[in-house]
């Protein structure tokens, strides 16, 4: 096995996950420790006024130069916290993800910011990134990614079974009952409403749906929501953080509480409209919006059969992608595919990742 140490900046922007994990990239070993490490609310707001103009940015604009280098030096404290909490083990890669800025499949564009030669240096440890080009490029979604971790991980658990990430974006796994996996991103997670609560609180989230469950539902704002032409595409299907972005503006002559409310209800509303392939007997939540009540309780009330955190697996659902940046790192050193058509519907099992600071490699 291999040891790795996974990178994940996400798309709510809240700051950087790092996980340890050994994997001969098929059988998931020893995982953890694991930690995160918040960005500074200037890193935030510079990295989301670079989502706003990333499409009329060049890579080489000074903006995203100098923003791509504080996020890199960010990545790389948190690797070195990261092997002091496990007692500096030897490592063997990093699985850096970078951060999305940018993300139209239909336009073959994905756009991850990191500079991974810095990492390495500041490191020393081989770096894998720019996971999602190749799939993209191969006209493939470029995400959701996660899935063939999930599907390591899951083993023999009974199926049909989904896993369900809420992060800024949500995204569904199904592993059905002849273990095959179907992927794609849902709809909204935690973003929009992250954006209301700052809007009306000031607070970053809306911490443990306090807003959302004191709120009403505005059931025409929902119905008009779920008309996007998003919801009645087929999966695999993917999504920015910004796709939605107008619902915002939808439910900006409402209360405070009941835009929390329909916010959180529209994130639920997508996960339970999307259409699987069979019906899940159990649904396992990760992500940030785990922690929601307002989210979890919707869950519950929307889905068939168990809906429960992922801790119920034994999993550590806020470490899970850094995990799997980890594991795919290691994949994408073997050769191994990393997407495939069920998963970003590339037409077949693809590799992908670049690796920066093996031999001959730099
Ligand atoms: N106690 C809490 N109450 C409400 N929301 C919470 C709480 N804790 C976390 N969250 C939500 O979780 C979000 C962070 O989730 P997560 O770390 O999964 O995001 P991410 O890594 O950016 O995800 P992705 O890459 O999948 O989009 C926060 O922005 C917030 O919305
Ligand atoms: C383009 C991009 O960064 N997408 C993220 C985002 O956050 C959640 C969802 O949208 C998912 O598609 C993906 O991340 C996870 C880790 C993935 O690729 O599986």
């Amino acid at each position: 096995m291999l040891r790795a140490i996974g990178l994940m900046s996400g798309t709510s922007l809240d700051g950087v996950d790092a996980a340890l994990v050994e994997t001969d990239g098929h059988r998931v070993g020893k995982r953890g420790p694991s930690l995160s490490l918040p960005y500074a609310p200037e890193l935030r707001a510079g990295l989301r006024d670079l989502l706003d103009r990333a499409p009329a940015l060049s890579p080489d604009a000074p903006q995203v130069k100098a923003m791509e280098r504080e996020l890199t030096l960010r990545h790389g404290e948190a690797v070195q916290a990261l092997r002091q909490k496990a007692g500096f083990p030897h490592v063997d890669v990093i699985g850096f993800h970078g951060q999305t800025i940018l993300h139209q499949p239909q336009a073959q564009r994905t756009w991850q910011i990191g500079d991974a030669a810095l990492l390495w240096r500041e490191t020393g440890i081989p770096v894998v990134h720019d996971f999602r080009s190749a799939d993209v490029a191969a006209g493939g979604e470029g995400a959701p990614l996660v899935p063939f971790y999930h599907a390591a991980l899951l083993g023999a658990e009974e199926r049909p079974v989904a896993i369900v990430n809420i992060g800024g974006v949500a995204n569904v796994t199904l592993l059905d009952t002849d273990g095959r996996v179907h992927a794609c991103d849902t709809g909204p997670g935690n973003a929009l409403l992250d954006d209301w609560a700052r809007i009306h609180t000031g607070h970053p989230c809306d911490i443990d749906g306090r807003l959302a469950r004191a709120g009403q539902v505005d059931q025409a704002i929902l119905r008009d929501l779920l008309s996007d032409p998003f919801f009645h595409r087929p999966a695999p299907k993917s999504l920015d953080r910004q796709s939605f972005h107008r619902a915002l503006a939808m439910v900006s002559r409402l209360s405070a509480r009941d835009g929390a409310a329909t916010l959180a209800a529209f994130t639920v509303a997508a996960i339970a409209g999307t259409p699987l392939p069979q019906v899940p007997r159990a649904w396992y939540v990760c992500g940030g919006g785990a922690h929601n009540p307002a989210i979890m309780q919707g869950l519950r009330q929307h889905l068939p059969g168990i809906v429960a955190s992922v801790a119920e697996l034994g999993w550590d659902g806020d470490a899970l992608e850094a995990e799997c940046f980890g594991f795919l790192a290691v994949r994408s050193l073997l050769g191994l595919p990393i997407s495939a058509p069920e998963t970003t519907g590339v037409s077949h099992p693809l590799t992908g990742g670049r690796i920066v600071g093996a031999a001959g490699a730099v």
